[in-house]
């Protein structure tokens, strides 16, 4: 039996948004998926100077034929001014060419975020980047309440998909117990209902 790809794509400069990546990641292996994570190339308002095609570390950017023949999606930016960040938004505005084909139609999806305030935007960050993925015909996936470290975070995690909140002072990537059982959680969440979507 095949097992379900799951792409995790994620934009993160300091490192937060990626260890919340990491994590959901873990979580879709935990089930069995075959996981892919990815970045994008960062933007620059220098038009004379044009990103390396490869990172100088970390893990690769995304194709567009990654995009294409994954089964289940987990997208996340930290929040820049309670939206995705430039190059995430970049990066969607190139993929027309997906929407015309319907590449993504019909494939499970969720979103996550990571922010130095509680009520600094990062349930509209989510909402953001819910956009261009609805646009291209996604299942948009949330968490419920049934997982009860929903009920007990005192920093991120929200119904509308992970978060962590990291204040900046503290220089710090780790995530606290809660924001990643339930980004663990959700990384199952998306495997198994992209198995289940492919049959
Ligand atoms: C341009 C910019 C805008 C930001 N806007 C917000 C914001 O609206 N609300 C907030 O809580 N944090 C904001 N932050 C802080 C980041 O969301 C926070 O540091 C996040 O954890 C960074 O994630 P990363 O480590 O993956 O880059 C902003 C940071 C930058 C650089």
């Amino acid at each position: 039996m095949t097992a379900v790809n799951i792409v995790v794509l994620y934009y993160s400069k300091h490192g937060s948004t990626f260890a919340l990546a990491e994590a959901i990641a873990r979580g879709a292996e935990q089930v069995g998926a075959n996981v892919k994570l990815r970045t994008v190339p960062p933007v620059s308002d220098n038009l004379d100077c044009s990103a390396s095609s490869i990172p100088n570390s970390g893990y690769p950017y995304i194709s567009k034929h990654e995009i294409e023949t994954c089964d289940g999606l987990a997208l996340g930016s930290p929040t820049h001014f309670g939206n995705m960040a430039a190059p995430m938004k970049y990066f969607w505005d190139t993929t027309s060419d997906l929407w015309l084909k319907g590449s993504l139609v019909d494939k499970p999806a969720c979103v996550f975020s990571s922010s130095s305030s509680m009520h600094g935007g990062q349930e509209s960050t989510l909402l953001s980047m819910m956009l261009p993925l609805f646009h291209h015909g996604m299942l948009l996936l949330g968490l419920p309440y049934s997982e009860p470290n929903l009920h007990d975070t005192k920093s991120g995690g929200t119904p509308y998909g992970v978060t962590s909140v990291v204040q900046n002072t503290q220089h710090s990537t780790k995530l606290s117990d809660d924001e990643l059982s339930l980004a663990i959680a959700m990384g199952k969440r998306l495997a198994t209902t992209s198995k289940r979507q492919i049959g």
